[in-house]
């Protein structure tokens, strides 16, 4: 029997697998991922994607024409059927948001599973991990890193990001809090932001506001009370789902919007924007006094930006979704006083549910007290982060495994 050398396990090339399933959410997530282990640390990653046309809305320079390319050190390969290019098993392979990997990859890690297994090869399956999608609900704690046992022998691990220590943290770029401040503390980039996304006419001291939501009639009624504000408002709004709940306050219909389109209702003006590459998009998001997300990702970065926000969450079945956003708003508002928090989580709510008159009543309770919302929001980006991102997390995950 041939004895076997068992080397440490360099583990430097993980592939990253994600299936577009609509919006930008599953791209959005896994590509600042591979970005982030790409560049934090010796790692080459390969992200295969099965929809290139999507992802080059939020990454300009990718070409959706190609099979392979190399973009910021990370290798995208098309995931087509059958893939168009060759699959070398790598040391950590990432199934995101449970998107099942091909049938022949499946098999080229059992291949090489039982090499191992029968002596015949000194490398291992590759650490397999199902990337979860994030929720702030408790029983996360007790299902992330837990191990699947496949029918043909392979472990499956999940891997779910969380808000607590007991789970596998959030995504966030090392250096990403002190960029955001040092960009805030300078006005003058957020005013040369504005202008390089072709926005005009806003003032240092008017308010601006952000929104990237799903549709829901909760955002008309707040365009409507902040027509009527004592001082200007500017909504900045992509081309995309927020418009459709817009459409009485538009001259014309969306697909003839144009970037830069500004239409002027009372105090409030309406932006069309440009959309941008992911750091366009956190830039904006620092510039910003308030900020409306929607879905995982935007979510995430709208905390990193330090500002007040409502968060659209991406709807489920059986309004499954507000279940998660009370877990979410119940540990964002731990440091809030009780009327704030109320009123924060009303938002909250009455946006998500398409209530109009408590979306309206709770924005107004909410005027004078921005400032708390602001020093909450400050410091939950230090308070969660605690030092320990997701890659971080999941770099010594993988060398545990
Ligand atoms: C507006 C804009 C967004 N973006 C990026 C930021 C994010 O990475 C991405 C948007 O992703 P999200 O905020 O997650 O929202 P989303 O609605 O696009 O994605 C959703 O997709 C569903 C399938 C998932 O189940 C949801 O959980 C959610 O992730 O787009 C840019 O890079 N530039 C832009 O101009």
């Amino acid at each position: 029997m041939t004895s076997r050398v068992k080397t440490a396990m360099p583990l430097a090339n993980w592939d990253i697998f994600c299936a577009v399933v609509d919006n930008y959410g599953d791209i959005g997530v896994t590509w600042r991922l591979a970005k982030q282990l790409t560049n934090e640390y010796p790692i080459s990653v390969t992200l295969w994607v099965d929809d290139l046309t999507s992802f080059s809305h939020i990454l300009p320079s990718l070409d959706p024409e190609l099979t392979s390319q190399v973009h910021y050190g990370v290798k995208i390969n098309l995931w087509s059927h059958p893939l168009p290019v060759s699959f070398n098993c790598p040391d950590v392979i990432i199934e995101a948001f449970a998107c099942n990997l091909p049938d022949d990859v499946v098999q080229i890690m059992y291949d090489q599973h039982q090499a191992f297994k029968k002596n015949l090869s000194n490398i291992k399956a590759p650490v397999w991990l199902n990337l979860e999608y994030l929720s702030a609900e408790s029983w996360v704690e007790g299902c992330h890193g837990l191990p699947s046992m496949q029918n043909n022998g392979l472990k499956k691990h999940f891997y779910f990001p969380g808000f607590t220590e007991k789970t596998g943290g959030l995504i966030c770029e090392k250096g990403t809090l002190d960029r955001r401040k040092v960009w805030q503390s300078h006005l003058h980039y957020r005013m040369q932001l504005f202008d390089k996304l072709g926005l005009k006419d806003i003032a240092s001291s008017d308010t601006v506001i952000s929104v990237f939501s799903y549709e829901t009639p909760a955002l008309l009624a707040l365009c409507n009370l902040w027509i009527q504000s004592k001082k200007p408002i500017h909504a900045l709004i992509p081309k995309g789902r927020s418009l459709n709940c817009l459409q009485p306050l538009l001259p014309c219909s969306i697909e003839e919007l144009k970037p830069g389109q500004q239409i002027k209702h009372g105090e409030l003006t309406l932006h069309i924007l440009p959309m941008t590459d992911q750091q366009g998009f956190d830039e904006l998001l620092w510039s910003c006094d308030f900020n409306i997300v929607r879905g995982e990702d935007s979510f995430l970065r709208a905390q990193w930006a330090a500002k007040p926000f409502i968060w659209h969450i991406y709807p489920q079945e059986d309004d499954y979704h507000l279940i998660k956003l009370d877990a979410f708003l119940n540990l964002y508002c731990s440091d809030l006083s009780e009327n704030t928090a109320h009123f924060y989580q009303k938002l909250n709510i009455s946006f998500n549910t398409g209530n109009q008159e408590d979306t309206h009543k709770a924005w107004e309770s909410l005027t004078c007290n921005m400032p708390e919302l602001n020093k909450n929001a400050k410091q939950w980006p230090i308070n969660t982060l605690n030092d320990t991102d997701l890659a971080s997390r999941l770099v010594q995950f993988v060398k545990n495994s």
